[in-house]
């Protein structure tokens, strides 16, 4: 390093007050054209003596500069991690297991200078820092779950779309309980998919795909995203509907996730109106009611709900397999749901979530597989009757697991297991009852539907008699359609006759 004496500071003042004069008189005297020349011959002269080209790479990119470019973090992952040896300014950080407690990489604004092969940058020496960067922050990855802000929030000084965390759910396959044979075929699907970049570009299909994972409370869909997540090494974007307030912002929400990614909706058939039925309840409702004779109190509560999320069944489908859902590629869809059948078949068709999958109660294999994981054991003389009971009764595999799991330190495998036969047993004996229950509800319902319909059958014939006479001599008469006739003949001759207006009706 030179060292600067106090002489040499003042040369160097007056040097630089001299050059900024003359930079003055040149911007002030010089035509802008003569300048411009001046300038692109000094680039050319520049360019004569200096040999080397400069390439950029800028970190934002995208309209307004809004998305972080990804070549731009490979360069900086691989640079960090070859650089990190030659550097003199390193910085340090966190990853999340032991093994590599210290991430080292170059700090801000420290220069570095990288051989390879002693090529032209612009071929294999950029692809090949590509390719490395990918490769490396796939390894230092720190999987994220990601959770849409409301978007009050999205806009301002470093605000952003999604929140995320660090994603440490430790469920993998291995500790999910289900058939093997399934398991497998789900196994073999997210590998297919992960490795079908190419075969999805041959089709002409965009690189995604759509899982719907339905079934009762407690039987490991949320455990099976999770599982997928790890299992693959992609993030996860836990997307909460109900705070997305129309199809706009939800398609906006969907540019803003990057590939690698599981988007996840949680209880579908909850998070909004999208089941076919509950739609055509609706609107029957609308039709029945007349708005004037809407109490106040409850006009204000529909309005409150209207408030919330405008997100339409079509905009939904439009996130799934619309032209904008290609964006990025390589993302699984996932909709997690207790009740497949209210769900509109539209947003269930194969195409749009690919594989359905059911999770369901308990079985021997499931359990065997609890078994092992939270106990160490393969076999048990209980085993057979646990086979016996599961059998006759459902069991969620989190209330199996429930029993298995070992609380205090007098328990045993022993203990775990006949807790679990008592367990099943009363779960056995409540079902019983409830079967018996509901049977003899059926039973009085149907006897108090045939005892309706006697009463009816003699309501209906008087109808019926006024029909025959008011209706369809009115038609004759008039020559008018039916059901205006209907409407006017027979609600007046019901009235004369006494007779309730719903029957008259029918
Ligand atoms: N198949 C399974 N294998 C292993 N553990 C399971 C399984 N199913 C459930 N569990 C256990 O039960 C708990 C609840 O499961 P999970 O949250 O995945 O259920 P879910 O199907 O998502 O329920 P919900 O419909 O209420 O969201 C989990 O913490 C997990 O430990
Ligand atoms: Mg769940």
């Amino acid at each position: 390093m030179v060292m600067i004496g106090g002489e040499m500071w003042a040369q160097l003042g007056s040097l630089i007050a001299s050059f900024m004069f003359l930079y003055a008189i040149f911007e002030q005297y010089f035509p802008y054209e003569l300048r411009r020349r001046l300038q692109s011959y000094t680039q050319k002269l520049m360019n004569f003596i200096y040999p080397y080209i400069q390439i950029t790479f800028h970190e934002f990119t995208g309209e307004r500069y809004m998305k972080r470019s990804e070549a731009f973090m490979n360069i900086q992952t691989y640079l960090s991690k070859n650089s990190s040896v030659k550097a003199k300014r390193l910085k340090a950080d966190f990853v999340k297991d032991r093994q590599t407690p210290l991430v080292l990489s170059m700090d801000e604004n420290e220069e570095i200078t990288d051989e390879f092969k002693g090529e032209l940058v612009t071929g294999s020496y950029l692809n090949h820092v590509l390719d490395q960067g990918k490769a490396i922050s796939v390894e230092n990855r720190q999987l994220k779950l990601y959770t849409n802000n409301s978007s009050d929030n999205w806009y301002g000084y470093k605000s952003t779309k999604w929140s995320h965390v660090v994603f440490e759910h430790p469920a993998t396959f291995e500790t999910l309980a289900m058939e093997r044979k399934k398991k497998e075929e789900i196994l073999d699907d997210l590998v297919k998919f992960s490795k079908g970049k190419e075969y999805y570009a041959k089709i002409g299909k965009a690189w995604k795909r759509g899982y719907l994972l339905y079934g009762p409370p407690g039987t490991g869909k949320s455990t099976m995203v999770a599982a997928m997540a790890n299992f693959l090494n992609y993030d996860i974007y836990d997307l909460e509907l109900t705070a997305v307030k129309d199809n706009s912002e939800l398609r906006r929400l969907l540019i803003e996730t990057s590939g690698k990614s599981i988007i996840v909706i949680e209880d579908i058939d909850c998070s909004l109106d999208l089941t076919g039925q509950r739609a055509a309840k609706k609107k029957e409702k609308d039709e029945d009611e007349d708005e004037g004779a809407k109490d106040p109190v409850r006009k204000k509560a529909e309005k409150e709900e209207n408030k919330g999320s405008k997100v339409t069944l079509s905009g939904l489908l439009n996130f799934i397999d619309g032209l904008w859902s290609a964006c990025g590629g390589e993302r699984i869809i996932v909709f997690t749901t207790n009740f497949v059948d209210k769900l509109d078949p539209a947003l269930i068709r194969r195409g749009r979530m690919d594989k359905h999958i059911e999770l369901s109660y308990c079985s021997f294999e499931a359990f065997k597989e609890l078994a092992k994981n939270y106990l160490d054991v393969d076999s048990h003389h209980l085993f057979d009757r646990i086979d016996e009971l599961l059998k006759e009764t459902n069991m969620t595999p989190a209330d199996v697991a429930e029993n298995l799991l070992l609380k205090s330190v007098n328990e045993d495998v022993d203990v775990c297991f006949e807790n679990l036969i008592k367990a099943l047993e009363v779960a056995k004996e409540e079902a019983g009852k409830k079967a018996e229950e509901e049977a003899r509800l059926k039973e009085e319902k149907e006897k108090e539907k045939s005892a309706q319909q006697d009463v009816k059958s003699n309501g209906t014939s008087v109808v019926e008699d006024v029909k025959e006479n008011g209706v369809k001599e009115n038609v004759k008469d008039n020559g008018v359609k039916e059901n205006g006739v209907k409407e006017n003949g027979v609600k007046e001759n019901v009235k004369e006759n006494g007779v309730k207006e719903n029957g008259a009706t029918h």
